[in-house]
Order: structure tokens, then sequence, then C-alpha cells
């Protein structure tokens, strides 16, 4: 199952850019014998400023066809690591061979692109800056990858 970060706003080179490089690439590495990946990262500008609208269908537009939908929203449903692991295997199990993990931009995601999505999930109720949270989707995923190959990397 490919995977799909679809985020708004360009990440500039620096810290945050090479972790998620790092997790990604871990991630492919990992999630390869377990039919995981690879995951890439879509970025969409709204260039005329012009809000949550625009930007929502910016990111309809980048989304693979037939692919699971799932927001990145603090509305969402908070999960335990292994639990976020279960639900990629479960729409990997699905015969799902696109899933898109959306993030909002400074707004959020505009009510009707949440409304639209399959799942949503969580990162606690504090709001975090968007780009952090790619680089902390991207370490979901690769933590996820290790839970399922029943590697070390995860430890509670
Ligand atoms: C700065 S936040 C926008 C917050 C905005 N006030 C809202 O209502 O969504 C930018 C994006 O980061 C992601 N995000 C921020 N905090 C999150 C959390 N606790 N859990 C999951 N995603 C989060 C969401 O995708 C959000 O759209």
């Amino acid at each position: 199952m490919r995977i799909s970060i679809c985020a708004v706003g360009r990440l500039r080179a620096g810290p945050e850019k090479l972790l998620i490089d790092d997790y990604l690439t871990r991630f492919e590495r990992t999630g390869r014998a377990l039919g995981l990946g690879p995951a890439r990262v879509v970025e969409v500008e709204d260039k005329k400023n012009a809000g949550m609208g625009a930007e929502a269908d910016l990111l309809r537009k980048a989304l693979p066809k037939g692919a699971v939908v799932c927001t990145l929203d603090e509305r969402g449903k908070v999960m335990s690591s292994p639990d976020f692991a279960d639900r990629l295997a479960g729409w990997r199990d699905a015969g799902r061979q696109d899933l898109a993990l959306i993030i909002g931009g400074a707004d959020g995601i505009d009510p009707s692109l949440r409304t639209e999505a399959d799942f949503s999930v969580s990162f606690g109720a504090m709001v975090w800056p968007h780009m952090l949270v790619r680089v902390m989707l991207a370490e979901q995923l690769y933590r996820a990858a290790t839970i399922l190959s029943g590697g070390p990397y995860h430890r509670v």
C-alpha cells in the first residue's frame, strides 16, 4: 500500500526535512516486506492565499484515485502506536492500494474535506505546527512498520 502525505505549504531545507526523509527511508526499508510503502510527501501551495476552501480543492486534486483518505486532526481519534499500526495493516489487508494522509495548513483542514475523509487521527488535543506534524507522522509510520515486523524499535 503506497502512502502519500498530502500537506499544505512548502517545507524548506532544514532539520524537519532531514528527519522526515530519514524516517520515510527507514519506513520504506522496513515496510517493503510488509506490503507497506513507499511513502512520499505531496505538497500543495495556495499561492493566492484564498483560504481553506482553496487549499481543500488543491488537496483533493493531489489524492491518488481510490485512496483511503485519512486526515490528521486534533479532533480525530487518539490512538496508541500499535493501534495505528493495526489500522494500516487493516487497510493493506483489505486490498487498498493507496493511503492519503492529509495535514492541513495554518487554519486547518476545510470542514468539507474533513467530512469526506474515511478516518481521522489525532496526535492529542494540543494543536501542533503542521511542519512538526509531518515529522511526527513520518516517525509513526516507521514505528508502525517496526511494530508489524516485530522489530525492537518500539518499546513500552
Ligand atoms: C496549525 S494546525 C491547524 C490547526 C487549526 N486551528 C485547526 O482547527 O485544525 C495545522 C495542521 O496540523 C495538523 N495537526 C495539528 N495538531 C494536530 C494534532 N494534535 N493531531 C493531529 N494533527 C494535528 C492538522 O492536520 C492541522 O490541520
